[in-house]
């Protein structure tokens, strides 16, 4: 392809980072790109939590302006911030091969264990599924929230607002932290967000299907892609975005997925996980069936008293 695919992504490192990795991803296929950088308004407000932002497409809308307007061809985001239904004129071509999904302790402190409930433990996170879990699991330990890039945060917790932060492996391993990892969390406890690891490629929907062809294979991981569309077909029934503690996490082996996923009530007291397995080729069918199973088991319940506490 002989025109220069221009990249939007936002500023932030982690961002930066994800959308070098496409241009690598694309230079290998030799396709020639080029990275626009775009502040969004989830950027700048950095002292209000998400959740009273309004949680929809707060990091999101910025660059679907620019792809609209054709300012850009691809925006890169995380995929895990992206929501589970996408405005019209706007479709997710490619998922890139996952990082390790895991959620993790960091700490510049040694010896923090969660379940030593002699000493208190404050943890910061943002995240309402690491709060909700940690009460389900480790009433013990205590919250704070705290936001900001990965840089900030680690500031923040070494002039003391916690002992630790609460965040997601892949975040700290591509910016370089994993020497302050003190702890990988199960995943079976800690069962990640819908589509942590990953990132997204969004293009308009009327950009040119031969370059929407050309980036899909430079940039697609098939197993990936499979065990998201699963996870993001069970978070569309949930209408889940990133102010509910739902989680849901797929593995795909040999043309085969397992998928399993739930939600935790606010206040942790209720927890519901469910595993479904199913054909690979056939991820959205997959997630329909998870989202079923979890509102027999009393999920459509927690999630009406999530939403009319959220007030929305
Ligand atoms: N919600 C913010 C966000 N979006 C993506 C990541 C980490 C990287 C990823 O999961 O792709 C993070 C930080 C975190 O949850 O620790």
């Amino acid at each position: 392809m002989s025109r220069i695919i221009k990249i939007g992504t936002r500023g932030s490192k982690l961002a930066l980072w994800q959308a070098y990795h496409v241009e690598d991803l694309l230079a290998a296929a030799d396709i020639k790109s080029e990275i626009v950088i775009i502040d969004t308004k989830g950027d700048q407000i950095l002292d209000v939590s998400i959740s009273k932002i309004g949680s929809k497409g707060v990091f999101t809308q910025e660059l679907e302006d620019q792809l609209a307007d054709g300012r850009i061809d691809i925006a890169v985001h995380s995929a895990k911030d992206m929501q589970s239904i996408l405005p019209e004129g706007f479709e997710i071509i490619a998922f890139t091969q996952r990082e390790q999904v895991n959620d993790v302790i960091l700490s510049h402190k040694q010896g923090i264990d969660l379940s030593d409930s002699s000493k208190p433990l404050i943890l910061g996170t943002s995240s309402t599924r690491r709060v909700a879990t940690l009460k389900h699991f480790y009433p013990n330990v205590q919250t704070v929230e705290v936001r900001g890039n990965l840089q900030t945060r680690i500031r923040k917790m070494e002039e003391g607002l916690c002992d630790g932060l609460l965040l997601a492996y892949a975040g700290v391993h591509r910016m370089g932290y994993d020497q302050q990892v003190q702890s990988m969390l199960s995943l079976e406890e800690f069962t990640p967000a819908v589509g942590q690891g990953s990132v997204a490629i969004e293009v308009s929907t009327g950009l040119d299907s031969a370059m929407k062809n050309a980036i899909y294979s430079a940039c697609n991981h098939t197993s990936t892609s499979q065990e998201l569309r699963a996870e993001r077909a069970y978070l569309r029934v949930l209408e889940g975005g990133c102010s509910i503690p739902v989680f849901a996490l797929a593995r795909e082996n040999e043309g085969h997925l397992t998928l399993t996923g739930g939600i935790v009530s606010l206040d942790g007291s209720e927890r519901i996980s469910i595993e479904v397995q199913g054909k690979a080729d056939e991820p959205e069918k997959l997630g329909g069936l998870l989202s079923e199973k979890v509102f027999a088991a009393g999920g459509k319940r927690i999630l009406d008293e999530i939403k009319s506490n959220l007030g929305s």
